[in-house]
């Protein structure tokens, strides 16, 4: 039988092959991406992370079934525990701390993922929520899986894919895709087109996040 994760990801796969291939992600595993880019994108997900935990809250409320609503409620929770203890010690590796990231901002690319994935979760349905949240959680784990099989000859860079490539992370994402497939089943196609549509726009933000980072993206004004 045909999943309609299977489905999904037809339609953010072309740009999860573009991610693949960035500098960015490429150099990550080949260990030459400049320490001065990793530390850019250190400090957005400072910035962008907190407000992907007021996402899968909103998320959270619009579930339709119990079992949604403790996932996405739990995930919030560790989405701040977590993501907070790993980016207090990676900005520690660059000398920083959260009250330098606060300086430094978020980039354009940061608050425009961070407002969308708040808008569609707050005005949204709950299965365009999904949508929107969906990729975040999946492309990161399929990253994290292609590159735990090369890893990286620098020792913080190989640390923060065995984060996302690590058997824990895996298993949270394979709920969340169970509970996609459940919900999915439920909905007629218009609602899944809708679905389709808020996944691709987060799939390209999640690019673009590896992309600004790349340009070190500040605000030109
Ligand atoms: C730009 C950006 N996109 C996705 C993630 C991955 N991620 C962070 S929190 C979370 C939910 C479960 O903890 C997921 C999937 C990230 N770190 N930064």
């Amino acid at each position: 039988m045909s999943r309609f994760r299977d489905e999904l990801w037809r339609v953010v796969d072309g740009v999860y092959g573009r991610i693949l291939v960035h500098p960015f992600l490429t150099g990550l595993t080949d260990g030459t991406l400049p320490r001065e880019v990793f530390r850019h994108f250190v400090v957005q997900e400072t910035h962008f992370l907190p407000d992907y935990a007021r996402a899968l809250a909103a998320c959270g409320v619009r579930a339709t079934s119990p079992a949604a609503v403790q996932r996405f409620a739990a995930d919030c929770a560790r989405t701040v525990e977590v993501e907070h203890s790993l980016h207090v010690e990676l900005l520690a590796a660059f000398g920083l701390d959260q009250d330098d990231a606060r300086r430094i901002g978020a980039a354009p690319t940061t608050v425009g993922y961070a407002s969308y994935l708040l808008r569609v979760c707050h005005l949204g349905t709950f299965p365009e929520a999904l949508g929107a949240i969906v990729p975040c959680y999946w492309i990161y784990a399929r990253v994290g899986e292609a590159l735990l099989e090369q890893s990286s000859p620098d020792p913080l860079y190989a640390w923060w894919i065995e984060t996302y490539g690590g058997e824990h992370y895996q298993e949270t994402v394979a709920g969340v895709l169970d509970l996609l497939d459940e919900v999915a089943a439920t909905l007629p196609e218009a609602d899944r087109a809708r679905l389709c549509e808020h996944a691709l726009t987060t799939a390209r933000y999640e690019w673009l996040f590896w992309d600004a980072a790349w340009r070190r993206e500040s605000w030109p004004i």
